[in-house]
């Protein structure tokens, strides 16, 4: 369904030096220079697959959706939709794709919700009957019975931005974008809308590229996904992979009574790696059979007051992926 290629992406972007002089030369040269948000790029997607897109700020990953909604012409690369070249905007593609992006609206804020629906099924082209039987569907599984009559602007972040769904859908793609849809959201929201996206999927085959900083929404719906960094892909497969990376890892937290000796972190060994340490606290992350030599030594040295161990947070092994680590 979706198929991308050594896809590049750059920007030219005005660079000016600092202070009064550096804007008066500006207005005199421009001077400009080239960001590779998206650095050869390649992966496909398939229908009914819910493929998450991690990456940390700035790694490339709206960038890349938006070369996959059209939204941009790739600098070079390939990028092919549904048998569709996306930059040139076709109305068939375009009706076969749905976008959500959790910092843009596309629900008029001074219309009641319903009215936007409406526009968007003459904007769609979408036949009436079909076009009620979508919205019912949107509202019942959504559960916007009570904020369809109501001005976008009244309704809560959550209340619209599952509002803001329903109107993405109407047209039923078998497409669809999510970036970051789950922003801002409390808890609560979060979770409905993970539900709704797993019923969506599994009702329609649509195929789903999700990216989201919440890696609960990553969980739940994805069983493979993309890493990610300064534009590079450093990481293709899976997310048990990625978990059971963590599983073979121990984080050792210790509470520490005075600062440690000079010489002590070396000699715990090179495996060992020191994810925080002050005057009063170190935490550590090491491979799984090491965590006892290390509390012993830890212990030795006669610095700490409490240790605790467990795995360490999956973000840690997101970070190594994102900096270009293999998974073994
Ligand atoms: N229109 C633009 N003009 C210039 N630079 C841009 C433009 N859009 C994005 N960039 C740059 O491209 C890089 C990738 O940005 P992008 O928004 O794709 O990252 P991201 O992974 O979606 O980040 P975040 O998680 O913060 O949303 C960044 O360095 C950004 O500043």
């Amino acid at each position: 369904m979706i198929t991308v290629r050594n896809l590049v992406r750059t920007f030219e972007v005005t660079q000016r030096a600092p202070g009064l002089q550096g804007a008066l030369r500006s207005v005199v040269r421009r001077e400009t220079r080239s960001i590779t948000a998206v650095d050869d790029i390649t992966f496909e997607a398939h229908s009914g697959q819910v493929l998450g897109v991690l990456g940390p700020n700035g790694a490339g990953k709206t960038t890349a959706l938006k070369c996959i909604a059209g939204l941009l012409t790739p600098t070079s690369g390939v990028v092919e939709v549904l048998g569709h070249e996306p930059a040139r905007r076709s109305p068939d593609f375009l009706r076969r794709l749905g976008f959500v992006m959790g910092q843009r609206w596309q629900l008029h804020i001074d219309l009641p919700v319903w009215e936007s629906f409406e526009l968007h099924r003459v904007m769609y082209g979408i036949g009436r009957v079909s076009f009620v039987e979508a919205r019912d569907e949107l509202v019942d599984m959504l559960g916007l019975e009570p904020y369809v009559m109501q001005q976008a602007r009244k309704l809560s972040l959550g209340q619209r931005m599952r509002c803001e769904f329903a109107a993405a859908l109407l047209h039923r793609p078998s497409v669809v974008l999510l970036d970051e849809p789950t922003l801002g959201l409390d808890f609560e929201s979060q979770v409905q809308i993970r539900r709704f996206v797993a019923e969506y999927v599994r009702r329609s085959g649509a195929c789903v590229l999700l990216t989201s900083h919440y890696l609960a929404d990553i969980d739940a719906l994805c069983e493979d996904v993309l890493a990610i960094s300064q534009g590079r892909l450093t990481y293709r497969g899976s997310l048990r992979a990625i978990q059971e990376m963590a599983d073979d890892s121990k984080r050792v937290r210790a509470r520490l009574a005075q600062p440690l000796q000079a010489g002590t972190l070396a000699r715990l060994g090179s495996d060992v790696t020191v994810v925080d340490h002050s005057a009063t606290q170190l935490v550590l992350t090491m491979p799984h059979g090491r965590a006892g030599a290390v509390v012993q030594e830890l212990e030795r040295v006669g610095a700490v007051t409490d240790i605790t161990m467990g795995a360490p947070p999956l973000e840690e092994s997101l970070s190594r992926l994102y900096r270009g680590s293999s998974l073994s």
